[in-house]
């Protein structure tokens, strides 16, 4: 396994989805400077999602075969879709950028905690049940799919109490302006101007 160095950190984002957690991580990751490292997953990428830059959008049969290689650190089955973070992009992105960040959902952020302990420090972004359904309406998911989604919210909101960080993202400014002190704190660097 990757040994993390000195300096290397990991900031996981979780919460119920549709809270807002890609929406917030990438701004906080253009306000410090740090960059994502994508998932695999076998579902079909949204109207507004890239492959590669949103996720490596891959078959069930590349998934199977991957994970076959012993290539993901953790993989997941979400509602009939898999998930997973391949351990070569994790290296590459730390070993390249120094600070990265991952939006998982509880179990791999567990696990990520697991596997690299305190280098890792987990952002719990969540919001209502009825601001998500909104959010998500407004996004223009199907009912279906929004279903699927809440369905699995307080699973998620359970979560909580574990991660080092916790916000509730209504005002996403807000929810920026608290979090960046956070991760500026971890980062002992100052590349952000809080006044
Ligand atoms: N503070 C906010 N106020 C209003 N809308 C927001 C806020 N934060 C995020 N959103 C919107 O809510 C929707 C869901 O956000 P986002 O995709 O970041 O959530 P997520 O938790 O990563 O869920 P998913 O994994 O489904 O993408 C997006 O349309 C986003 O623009
Ligand atoms: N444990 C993991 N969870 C992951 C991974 N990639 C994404 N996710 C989480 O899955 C749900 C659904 O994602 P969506 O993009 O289809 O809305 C959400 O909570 C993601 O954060 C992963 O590699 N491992």
């Amino acid at each position: 396994m990757y040994k993390l160095k000195d300096k290397e950190i990991i900031f996981v984002f979780t919460g119920p989805t549709g809270a807002g957690r890609k929406t917030i991580a990438e701004m906080a990751g253009t306000t410090i400077q740090m960059k994502q490292v994508i998932s695999c997953t076998t579902r079909q990428p949204r109207a507004n999602e890239a492959d590669g830059r949103d996720y490596h959008f891959i078959t069930k049969e590349q998934f199977e075969a991957s994970r076959r290689n012993d290539e993901f650190i953790e993989t997941v089955e979400i509602d009939g879709v898999h998930y997973g973070l391949r351990s070569a992009d994790v290296e590459a992105g730390l070993q390249q950028f120094g600070c990265i960040y991952l939006v998982l959902n509880r179990y791999g952020a567990e696990i990520l905690k697991e596997v690299y302990g305190d280098k890792v420090k987990r952002f719990f972004i969540y919001a209502s049940r009825e601001t998500i359904l909104n959010r998500l309406k407004d996004r223009g998911d199907s009912q279906e799919r929004i279903d699927g989604y809440l369905s699995h919210y307080e699973e998620e909101m359970a979560y909580r109490n574990e991660c080092e960080h916790a916000y509730e993202n209504i005002d996403s400014s807000h929810t920026i302006y608290d979090l960046a002190k956070a991760m500026e704190h971890y980062l002992q660097r100052g590349l952000v101007d809080l006044d």
